[in-house]
């Protein structure tokens, strides 16, 4: 709320003036009628005699409107302001989040989430103010002028106004669980209905339109019943609000006309008495439907909070300094790492990669090479040994420093929906034109960016749908030859090409790798055959280390791997390569790996 202290004070003060000078209106009125029937003998003109209430009433009226519309033109200024701030804040912290965080939540959620947040905190903010307030001040200034007319009407009026408040809160309360249960029941519906859009091409290949509606409205039905319990239950809300105004109206007039009738109260009292009741009730309208909106403003804002502002699970410690990377030296030193308590992915991992080294990574489905990036890039954190480069170990360095070194194209890379040039030149926000053709034309991507309508303006679509799979992974490649950090990961960076694009790039590529450190994730050993050094992986292990020629001399894992390579590819599983060698799973392949020497 900083910065907006002063505006929601000035609001509060100038709802305060406009509840006070309507709620003033039936006084005033009140004066002019005991002028009116006063009968005094002055003999001066009506309109003379009643000057100072008419004034009165005219200031009231003139000062309800300039406060009410002077609250409005702030509520102009800062309303969007407060959003926009809220929103802003959000982000940034979201932002700061881990990968592991982000793989636990829908991104649409999130986004939904912000959106929703900060807009019920506006909501909240201005039901304090634009309801409860001035309901406040009308009753406060009500009750005030009725005791000073007589103490049994300030009386029956407090009472009512303390009984009101109090049963009205009590059944927005009640009320609270139909309504979450009732947007539960619609958002679920969304859900479907996005689940359902998301899936088209399935349901048009299935033909099964007929199914999905079948489908929906098993889900429509339960948000109507919810719908029509939370109703109902609001229905009865109503009831309460009528009888109670009514309540108030007859016992104001009842209670005004018995004081007037014994000669304690005037007839200008009388009139004030029924218009207060009438002003009040006008006001208070509504006031559990306002409590219920109010809960579910906060039960929002406290979610998102819950979601969003939670401890980031990475954080730069506090004398952490830029990484100076100066030869690119990569090492695991006894890491342990896991995903999940009790299931570990590496325990006690060494590995050195040198400076200018280009390796590749190979190894079953799910053996720990992505995770190996993954520390790398500390989107996860080891919870034993470190990850060092250059000598740092990288939980000491800022996480910025260390991405904005190390570059990686992932295996399915996804685009931003803006134009390819501004894709390309996310690498680096400074790089011109000649820059980014420079390294479009590198990635091969040239060709097809020059023939689009619009060339390098072109618009890539949400996460880069309108390009092929092999011209979004063409300009991520660009992406990072504009970056051209000094330690480059690629995730299988050419799998999506044909084989003489691939090859193209791969010349490329090896021309922009020059000196850099390069770590190669591989699925096809033919991808990786030329580097220097290749790193098998098994089960979290480094189970063979050395260039092709080596690996293939040793005829252990590797070499069974490149023998028996489909396609170019390699199998995923265990299984896969114990069905192709013919021996029982996994002892079989157990005992190959016992044979083949581990580097570790
Ligand atoms: N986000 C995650 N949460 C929990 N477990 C995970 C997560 N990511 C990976 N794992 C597990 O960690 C182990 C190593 O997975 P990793 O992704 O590193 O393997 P990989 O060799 O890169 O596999 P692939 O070739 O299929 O990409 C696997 O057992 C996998 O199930």
């Amino acid at each position: 709320m900083g910065g907006f202290r002063g505006w929601l004070l000035l609001m509060l003060i100038l709802e305060t003036g406009q509840a006070a000078s309507n709620i003033l209106v039936p006084y005033a009125i009140g004066q002019i009628i005991d002028g009116v029937t006063a009968a005094d003998g002055n003999a001066a003109p009506l309109i003379e005699r009643l000057k100072t209430p008419l004034l009165l009433f005219a200031a009231l009226n003139v000062a309800e409107i300039l406060f009410s519309r002077a609250s409005g033109a702030c509520l102009i200024v800062a309303g969007p302001r407060l959003r926009q701030r809220t929103t802003e804040m959000l982000y940034a912290y979201l932002q700061h989040h881990s990968v592991r965080y982000f793989s636990g939540h829908f991104a649409g959620a999130l986004a939904h989430r912000i959106t929703e947040t900060a807009m019920s905190v506006n909501h909240t903010v201005w039901a304090v103010l634009f309801d409860f307030w001035p309901i406040g001040v009308v009753f406060a200034v009500s009750v005030t002028l009725l005791l000073r007319t007589h103490a049994d009407l300030g009386g029956f009026v407090a009472a009512w106004v303390l009984v009101y408040v109090g049963v009205s809160f009590w059944l927005a309360k009640r009320c609270r669980p139909y309504a979450q249960d009732y947007a539960e029941t619609r958002s679920q519906v969304n859900g479907k209905i996005v689940d359902s859009v998301t899936n088209i091409l399935n349901v048009k290949l299935f033909a099964r339109f007929y199914h999905e509606r079948e489908y929906l409205n098993r889900y429509l039905e339960t948000e109507v019943k919810a719908g029509r319990r939370t109703f109902w239950y609001m229905e009865r809300v109503r009831w309460f609000q009528f009888l109670s105004a009514a309540a108030l109206k007859v016992g104001t007039i009842y209670f005004a006309l018995k004081l007037w009738d014994q000669g304690l109260i005037g007839v200008g009292d009388f009139a004030m008495s029924a218009g207060l009741a009438l002003l009040i009730i006008g006001d208070a309208r509504n006031l559990s439907r306002r409590f219920l909106e109010f809960f579910e403003y906060v039960g929002n804002v406290s979610n998102g909070v819950t979601t969003i502002v939670k401890p980031h699970d990475i954080v730069d410690a506090p004398e952490a300094q830029p990484l100076r990377i100066s030869r690119g030296r990569i090492e695991f030193r006894d890491v342990r790492f896991s995903y999940v308590p009790g299931q570990c992915v590496f325990d006690g991992l060494s590995v050195v990669i040198e400076p200018g080294q280009r390796v590749g990574l190979v190894g079953f489905s799910g053996s720990g090479k992505s995770s190996f990036v993954g520390l790398i890039l500390r989107y996860y954190e080891p919870q034993g040994g470190q990850v060092l480069i250059d000598g740092t170990d990288i939980a000491h360095v800022t996480q910025d420093s260390l991405h904005e070194q190390v570059s990686l194209i992932p295996q399915d890379p996804t685009l931003f929906h803006r134009s390819l040039k501004e894709n390309i030149r996310y690498g680096r926000l400074d790089a011109d034109h000649a820059d980014i053709a420079v390294a479009a034309r590198m990635a091969r991507a040239d060709e097809f960016i020059e023939g689009m309508k619009d060339g390098y303006e072109s618009l890539v679509g949400e996460r880069g749908v309108k390009l092929s799979g092999g011209q979004r992974q063409r300009i991520a490649i660009a992406r990072v030859m504009v970056k051209d950090a000094p330690i480059l990961i690629l995730d299988e960076a050419t799998s999506s090409l044909d084989s003489i694009t691939e090859k193209a790039i791969q010349e490329n590529l090896d021309l922009a790798m020059g000196r850099k450190t390069v770590i190669v994730v591989a699925h096809r050993l033919s991808t990786i055959a030329h580097l220097d050094r290749i790193l098998v992986f098994d089960r979290g292990r480094i189970v063979e280390d050395g260039n092709h020629e080596e690996l293939l001399a040793a005829k252990g894992f590797y070499q069974k791997l490149w023998t028996m390579q489909a396609g170019g590819f390699l199998p995923d599983t265990r299984q896969e390569f114990s069905a192709y060698t013919g021996h029982t799973p996994d002892a079989q392949l157990d005992a190959t790996l016992a044979e083949a020497s581990p580097a570790e």
